[in-house]
């Protein structure tokens, strides 16, 4: 019999919550930049899993060093010490030449900026075309696929448009479908609210939840916005390079 299911029940061990499925973890990673005869340490000794599923919030001051955070984290910069893990395998350290990684970043990670940065001669669908088509993807099909993500965000009727034609919110929405283009594990994005209303900030945080939930992608959001505390699983907080706590999300209005 069972030793859940007998009398004995009561005192047998509780289930091990699942660990969770750490996707990208940064650990003990610092970044020093030389700005002129200064050195600048924006990260000293941070460790942070990005995982499976999970909706993390990352917070702080301005300088804490949160950008660079994401920046290491997505592989853009190598840390200055320390290692990037994917699933559990190092895949960047300072010695890494990020340049051999950047195929495995357009496959794995995506990302979004406060600024949409689209290519300005190019149009909304052609935008998040490109991004499919230097993944290999055949350009009908690219076409295809740009054009039904960026009906599933609500610009069908703009997929024409060139950036200069589309409001603020629109180019931040066009730049959501590229980064979700090659249906990246890993989504990183830095204050992709701060241009946009409160509706539109939401719909786009309510995607990353749905993100999350849905496709088990692993999402890490710079904000400055409490209106979004709730949607977040946990808050980090940084301050001079490092993590100063963590604690669950879900409480609206507090950062
Ligand atoms: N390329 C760089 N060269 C020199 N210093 C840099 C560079 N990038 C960042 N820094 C410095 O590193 C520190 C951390 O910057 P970072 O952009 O990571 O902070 P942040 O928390 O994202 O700030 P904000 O909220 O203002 O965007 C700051 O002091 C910044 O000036």
């Amino acid at each position: 019999m069972s030793a859940l299911a007998g009398p004995d029940a009561a005192s047998a061990p509780r289930p091990v919550a699942p660990s969770p499925e750490v996707v990208m973890e940064v650990r003990g990673a610092s970044k020093i930049y030389l700005s002129g005869p200064n050195a600048v340490a924006a990260l000293s000794d941070m460790t942070l899993a990005l995982n499976a599923g999970e909706l993390t919030g990352i917070v702080g001051p301005s300088g804490s060093g949160k950008t660079t955070f994401l920046m290491i984290a997505g592989l853009l910069e190598p840390p200055s010490t320390g290692v990037v893990h994917f699933r559990g395998r190092p895949i960047a350290d300072p010695q890494t030449r990020l340049n051999s990684l950047r195929d495995f970043r357009r496959t794995h990670v995506g990302f979004i900026f406060q600024k949409a940065n689209l290519i300005p001669f190019l149009t909304a669908v052609e935008n998040v075309q490109i991004a499919l088509e230097i993944n290999d993807v055949r350009p009908k099909l690219a076409r295809e696929r740009a054009r039904e993500l960026l009906a599933q965000f609500g610009l069908g009727h703009r997929e024409d448009n060139y950036p200069t034609q589309l409001s603020g919110g629109e180019q931040q929405r066009v730049s959501i479908a590229r980064a979700l283009a090659n249906d990246p594990v890993l989504l990183l994005a830095d204050e992709p609210t701060a241009a946009l209303d409160g509706t539109r900030g939401r719909q786009v945080m309510e995607v990353f939840r749905a993100l999350a939930d849905e496709r088990r992608v692993a999402v890490g959001v710079v904000t400055h916005d409490p209106r979004w505390s709730d949607i977040f699983d946990r808050i980090v907080e940084m301050s001079d390079g490092r993590m100063v706590s963590e604690r669950a999300g879900g409480v609206a209005g507090h950062l």
